[in-house]
């Protein structure tokens, strides 16, 4: 009887093993990472576990198995459902899988169902014994490929998914934030008002629906209004230019997406019906990819209008809830979450958020305090010059500043920026870190 494991085209590196109770039908093992199957009496030559294990079942079946792969892979059958796994996969003792079969126990599903001392009631086989059991079952289960954080940072070629932005339109303000907004985990744009917090969201809402290879997602973007009706006029408008913004896609893609149609615009007026919409009508439209960018304009408005005096415990309930409720979305979804959120002027020096120079006389920070900070994976601060530097600022230079005050995979930076009829525009050259 042959035995085929694995579907993989034979390589150059594959191992052809023929497996029969014969002791001469055996090819010599790779020459490192060896170990000794402790199971094999009387043959002390070290083998991969998988090949002695192997050896030892054609013999003790009088059988033949042929492989086409190779004797490492047959441990890491990653990615098999438990339910399928045979036991005879597993590399052991052929002494534990002959009490495990006696037992009655037909897979490695089967096995991993029964508690260590469950199964040496069932098994006779001694806690030792078990415990080898179990942890060879969950290790084939669980297969060869734990990354670490590490791993997937490091190679990107290799996990384009983990490494996919979205693009905020603009080379150099995609350069400072390397590609753009991550997927995963709620990014917050706060600053004053004015400081073009709004054009960058709609930007991102046109970004979003371009495809993959021009740094959009492919779909729309729901746009949840709580203070501010929603700017339709200003969005019409950077559709037409989208041309001129976009220079680096071919004209007949731009002209081809109807950015109109994909925009979702929800006006929420206080924390439940904000919490509401996220946890029901936004993951309707996310679910059926509809939608992968969600914005917030602004976070702190409902929160505080509800929540003024002394309310601190329930708007920090609150707060988390609607953080654990985005946080769910973006990562479940694979859609980046962008709050607006408003800052208030720090009476004390202390409370005030440091730009990348660590600019104190900024002597702002965002509203909503350290619960909703505790939320985010990101924090963007726009700012614009005061009135009176915007004076000293000579004609055409950018007043206007986009800083990240922190993120897990960037620096504290900034880099100057200006808002045209066309959109919002890094200026190049400006970046610092
Ligand atoms: N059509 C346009 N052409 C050029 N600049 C524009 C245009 N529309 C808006 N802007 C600029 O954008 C600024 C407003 O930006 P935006 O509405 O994004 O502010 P914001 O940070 O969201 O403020 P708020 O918190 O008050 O909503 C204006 O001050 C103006 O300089």
């Amino acid at each position: 009887m042959q035995k085929t494991l694995h579907s993989r085209e034979p390589s150059a590196h594959d191992l052809q093993l023929s497996v029969s109770s014969s002791p001469k039908s055996e090819v010599s093992p790779p020459a490192s990472g060896l170990t000794v199957n402790p199971g094999l009496k009387g043959d002390c030559t070290p083998r991969p576990p998988s090949l002695c294990y192997a050896r030892l079942l054609g013999g003790l079946r009088g059988q033949q198995a042929h492989w086409n792969l190779h004797p490492w892979e047959v441990t890491h059958l990653c990615g098999q459902p438990a339910e399928e796994m045979d036991l005879d996969q597993l590399d052991l003792n052929p002494r534990i899988i002959v009490a495990v079969k006696k037992a009655k126990l037909k897979s490695i599903k089967e096995v991993l169902h029964f508690s260590g001392p469950d199964l040496q009631r069932l098994t006779s086989l001694s806690s030792l014994d078990v415990q080898h059991l179990l942890r060879t079952a969950s290790s084939q289960v669980r297969g060869s490929s734990v990354f670490t954080a590490l791993h997937l940072y490091q190679q990107k070629q290799r996990f384009p998914e983990q490494h996919q932005r979205l693009s905020l339109g603009c080379p150099v303000l995609d350069g400072l934030l390397r590609g753009g907004l991550p997927l995963d985990g709620l990014t917050e744009l706060a600053g004053h008002s004015s400081a073009g917090k709004t054009q960058l969201a709609l930007q991102l809402c046109l970004t979003v629906q371009f495809p993959r290879q021009h740094g959009g997602l492919g779909a729309g973007a729901v746009y949840i209004c709580t203070e501010d009706v929603f700017p339709n006029l200003r969005l019409q408008q950077l559709i037409a230019q989208q041309r001129h913004l976009r220079t680096d896609v071919p004209g007949d893609v731009v002209d081809r997406i109807k950015f109109g149609n994909q925009i979702f615009i929800e006006h929420v007026a206080d924390v439940d019906t904000l919490l509401e919409c996220v946890s029901k009508k936004v993951p309707v439209l996310l679910s059926r990819g509809m939608a992968r960018l969600v914005v917030i304009d602004s976070v702190a408005a409902p929160f505080r209008c509800e929540f003024d005096g002394p309310a601190a415990i329930p708007r920090a309930r609150r707060l988390q809830a609607l953080g654990a409720a985005l946080r769910r979305l973006s990562c479940s979804f694979r859609s980046p979450v962008l709050c607006i959120n408003q800052v208030t002027e720090a009476a004390e020096e202390q409370d005030a958020v440091p730009g990348p120079q660590g600019l104190w006389d900024e002597r702002v920070s965002p509203a909503l305090g350290m619960t909703w900070s505790n939320q985010l994976l990101m924090r963007l601060m726009v700012s614009r010059h005061r009135a009176e530097e915007a004076l000293l600022t000579p004609p055409g230079r950018p007043d206007r500043t986009l800083e990240v005050v922190f993120a897990p995979h960037l620096p504290p930076s900034s880099c100057s920026y200006t808002v045209h009829t066309e959109g919002v525009r890094g200026t190049p050259g400006t970046e610092s870190y």
